[in-house]
């Protein structure tokens, strides 16, 4: 076990939930691992000094230690259609890394994802194109979503309107505000019902009235049968969104179940106590 791990209060034991009433399995992760390879950051000693003149005097581009981060380890458990999962941790956790890994966007150290259906991930960082107007972004993503140009062109109105960008659409999207820039990446990757759902803090932008409008796209998903992951630090919205939570704690999984049971164990951990005097 890991000794970071034991600091948790109460010990939490890792658990593998089964909801009662479910449909089909989306998603099967069997002890999925993610380490990331980590160059540099170490001060540099005298052998140091001495390798690297030896490795520039070589021409090589990659001079330093290289260490390692473990950010997932050995999370295992099964979705299902109709659920709405959130994945709760505090900071580095491994929540975003668990999420890409998920989505087949990074590489995995050990383990393996099975799912059935397509999948589309929607991200802080998901990519549109600055220098593109939103219209031009708008067809390159409904293309990748795979989309046939008609299509996206018979679409084009009802994603403008849902991401509440109006002429701007015919903007680059460098004019735009970070708010609205996140609610046209939303309006892009909602626009085809995926049968899976990955949302990585991406509606913790956009105000009241555009975050009431992408939770009850969010529970459209999710009633036809699709499966949604939400990653979020506002215990909230997993709250308001979600029917089932997973908590990772520096990596692995401390708790799986009924989003109230996780949520009430979370807060509880996380709650910050008086010191004693
Ligand atoms: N590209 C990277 N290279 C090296 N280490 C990384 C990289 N991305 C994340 N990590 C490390 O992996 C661990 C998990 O990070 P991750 O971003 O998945 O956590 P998180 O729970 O999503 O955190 P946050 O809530 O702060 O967004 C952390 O220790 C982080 O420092």
């Amino acid at each position: 076990m890991d000794a970071r791990f034991d600091d948790l209060e109460d010990g939490y034991e890792e658990t593998h939930y089964t909801p009662a009433s479910i449909g089909s399995p989306s998603l099967i992760a069997d002890d999925v691992h993610v380490r990331y390879r980590v160059f540099g950051g170490r001060r540099i000693t005298q052998t140091d000094q001495g390798l690297l003149r030896k490795a520039l005097n070589r021409g090589r581009r990659h001079v330093g230690a290289v260490s390692e981060v473990h950010a997932v380890k050995g999370v295992s458990f099964v979705a299902h259609h109709g659920e709405s999962i959130g994945i709760l941790g505090r900071n580095g956790a491994g929540k975003s890394t668990l999420l890409r890994a998920l989505a087949g966007l990074l590489p995995m150290a050990a383990g393996n994802v099975y799912s059935a259906g397509t999948m589309s991930l929607l991200g802080v960082n998901a990519a549109l194109m600055g220098s593109m107007t939103g219209e031009r972004n708008i067809m390159i993503g409904g293309l990748a979503l795979g989309l046939t140009p008609k299509e996206v062109r018979e679409k084009m109105p009802s994603i403008v309107e849902f991401a509440g960008i109006g002429d701007f659409v015919n903007l680059p999207m460098s004019a735009y505000s970070s708010g609205m820039a996140a609610r046209l990446r939303f309006a892009i990757s909602t626009s085809v019902v995926p049968d899976i759902l990955m949302i990585d803090e991406a509606l913790a932008t956009g105000d009241a009235e555009f975050r009431a409008r992408s939770q009850a796209r969010v529970e459209e998903i999710r009633d036809e049968a699709g499966t949604v992951f939400l990653v979020s630090h506002s215990i909230a919205s997993v709250e308001r969104m979600c029917n089932r939570a997973i908590w990772l704690e520096q990596g692995r999984m401390v708790m799986d179940g009924p989003v109230d049971d996780v949520c009430a164990a979370y807060k509880e951990a996380t709650r910050v106590r008086p010191k004693k005097k």
